[in-house]
């Protein structure tokens, strides 16, 4: 599924037109009749449908809405939100067939008009902005918004919530809180950011029947259950343990042992072969009996912390590096060494992040994938940007950095974005707000070390890895278990339910 910029959909739309010959008032016609057939099973024959329209073609797909409901018989109402003369092209002659059909359009005249409807409605079908909106939303609008999100009726956005961004960089906006949202074609970028995706509510994709094109802007794809069955690797009957690849987790300290049993137990649970923990003994002894499926290695310790060594990594296919190491400078040393030596895939992750901030350059030379993955936090840290220009501005802020210092990034979030050194994009379906506690990153490295030993094109396993962590914690929320007391190791328990349905 492509996720999409404001651009990049008009451009979609224009090949579909120009190249593909279909005419404009049909890809309305279709966008309108999609949407009505997704709006059924939530709308009920008895209730009474307010449509708002406003003057471009997310008005005009709300003419085609209104008259096929009308023409099933349902209690629908039209009030146009700008005056006549701004309604043009295709959406005029969708509304001149809302009239043929006997429609009527009530047009704006003031908010208290609009109060007056939106009290007796049930369902407000919202179709007065779409993606061509510019700068902030102008009079009458602004108010026709506040009013809508203060009254109980059920809101259905066209498209998107009237109001919000199709793309990132937007930080003042002024939108519909939909409860449903059913998006034409595309998800638009603003479905993934934290600051907008709440607007959209409940959302489905509905097809009109665009053209299939390549963007020259690179690929920027949600990543779903049916990407993950078709990529996954299958295990066959006649592997064995040295198939599935030889991982090596690096990490804990005397004061965090926790983090470094997480990782290895669930890239155990993740399909890994053999996987062992290399790290000092007061974190050893304290862990092994909670993991005795790995083996161990290990390293020198100095005040309960990791020290400068060399670490023969030459029998392990991947590594990761840097949950519960601490910060101390010996333990850095450490890690900005092995890291510039080792001629394997090494993810980083917690710890490991800080300890590598001022080596990118190093780090950038590596010949070998490199795989970092920073949420927002230590994301600021590494790149000097602040969170909250992050969040405003996450696409961009990953591929440039993954660009520049020639990475894998998994910038971890609600929608976790994965981008290759290229530019290319992943960004993950599942999760919820229960994984939002110490320990899901180092669960989350356990499964992302198991998937990169085996054989996939490494942005597809790190995008698998997201989404099997993620469905993880969503299946056991909607079984036996609650946003408030889920557990890192809980998230670890479930792998096993998710792995069976792939
Ligand atoms: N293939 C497709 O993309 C299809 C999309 N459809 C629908 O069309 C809209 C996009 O239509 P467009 O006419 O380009 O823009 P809008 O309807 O979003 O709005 C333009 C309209 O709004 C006014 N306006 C702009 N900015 C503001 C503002 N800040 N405040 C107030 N008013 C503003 C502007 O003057 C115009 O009048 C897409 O979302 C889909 O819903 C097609 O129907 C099917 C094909
Ligand atoms: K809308």
């Amino acid at each position: 599924m492509q996720i999409v910029t404001a651009k990049e959909m008009y451009e979609i739309d224009r090949l579909t037109i120009e190249k593909g010959g279909v005419d404009g008032k049909l890809l309305m016609e279709n966008a309108g009749r999609s949407i009505v057939n997704h709006m059924l099973p939530i709308i009920d024959r008895t209730k009474s449908i307010l449509v708002l329209v406003g003057g471009g073609n997310n008005g005009g797909d709300g003419f085609v809405i209104a008259r096929t409901l009308l023409t099933d018989g349902y209690d629908v109402l039209v009030v146009q939100l700008v005056p006549d003369y701004k309604i043009k092209g295709e959406a005029a002659y969708h509304k001149q067939l809302w009239l043929n059909f006997g429609g009527i359009v009530h047009v704006f005249q003031d908010t208290s008009m609009i109060r007056r409807y939106l009290l007796d409605a049930d369902i407000v079908v919202d179709a007065m902005l779409g993606i061509g909106i510019s700068g902030e939303v102008r009079q009458p609008l602004k108010d026709v918004i506040g009013l809508v999100n203060q009254v109980e009726a059920l809101t259905i956005s066209v498209d998107i919530p009237s109001g919000l961004p199709a793309d990132e960089g937007e930080s003042h906006f002024e939108a519909v809180v939909a409860d449903y949202t059913f998006i034409v074609e595309h998800p638009k970028m603003s479905l993934f950011l934290e600051s907008c995706s709440p607007f959209y509510g409940k959302w489905e994709v509905v097809k009109i029947g665009l053209f299939h094109s390549n963007l020259s802007s690179g690929s920027r794809i949600a990543w779903r259950e049916r990407d993950v069955k078709r990529t996954l690797p299958k295990r066959s009957r006649n592997s064995h343990k040295g198939t599935h690849g030889r991982g090596l987790v690096i990490g804990g300290s005397s004061t965090m042992p926790g983090s470094i049993a997480m990782t290895l137990k669930a890239a155990l649970r993740s399909g890994a072969g053999l996987i062992t923990g290399g790290t000092i003994n007061e974190v050893f002894s304290s862990i092994a009996s909670h993991c005795v499926e790995a083996t161990y290695l290990p390293l020198l310790g100095k005040a309960g912390a990791m020290t400068t060594q060399p670490v023969d990594v030459s029998m392990y296919n991947a590594i990761a590096i840097g949950m519960g190491m601490g910060r101390n400078e010996e333990t850095a040393a450490f890690t900005r060494q092995l890291v510039k030596d080792v001629t394997k895939p090494i993810l980083i992750d917690a710890d490991g992040l800080h300890h590598i901030k001022d080596d990118l350059a190093s780090i950038s030379q590596r010949k070998q994938p490199t795989i970092l993955t920073p949420h927002p936090g230590e994301m600021a840290m590494l790149t000097g940007i602040s969170v909250r220009e992050i969040l405003l501005h996450p696409f961009e802020v990953s591929k440039q950095f993954a660009y520049e210092h020639n990475v894998y990034l998994v910038l971890k979030g609600p929608h976790t974005i994965i981008t290759d050194p290229n530019g290319n994009q992943l960004v993950n379906t599942t999760g919820n707000q229960g994984l939002a506690k110490g320990g899901s990153g180092d669960v989350l490295s356990g499964v992302l070390l198991a998937m990169i030993m085996q054989e996939q094109s490494m942005i597809e396993a790190l995008a698998n890895g997201c989404f099997i962590h993620g469905k993880s914690a969503d299946l056991l929320i909607s079984s036996h278990r609650s946003t408030e007391d889920l557990l890192a190791t809980d998230v670890i328990d479930g792998l096993a339910s998710v792995f069976r349905t792939l």
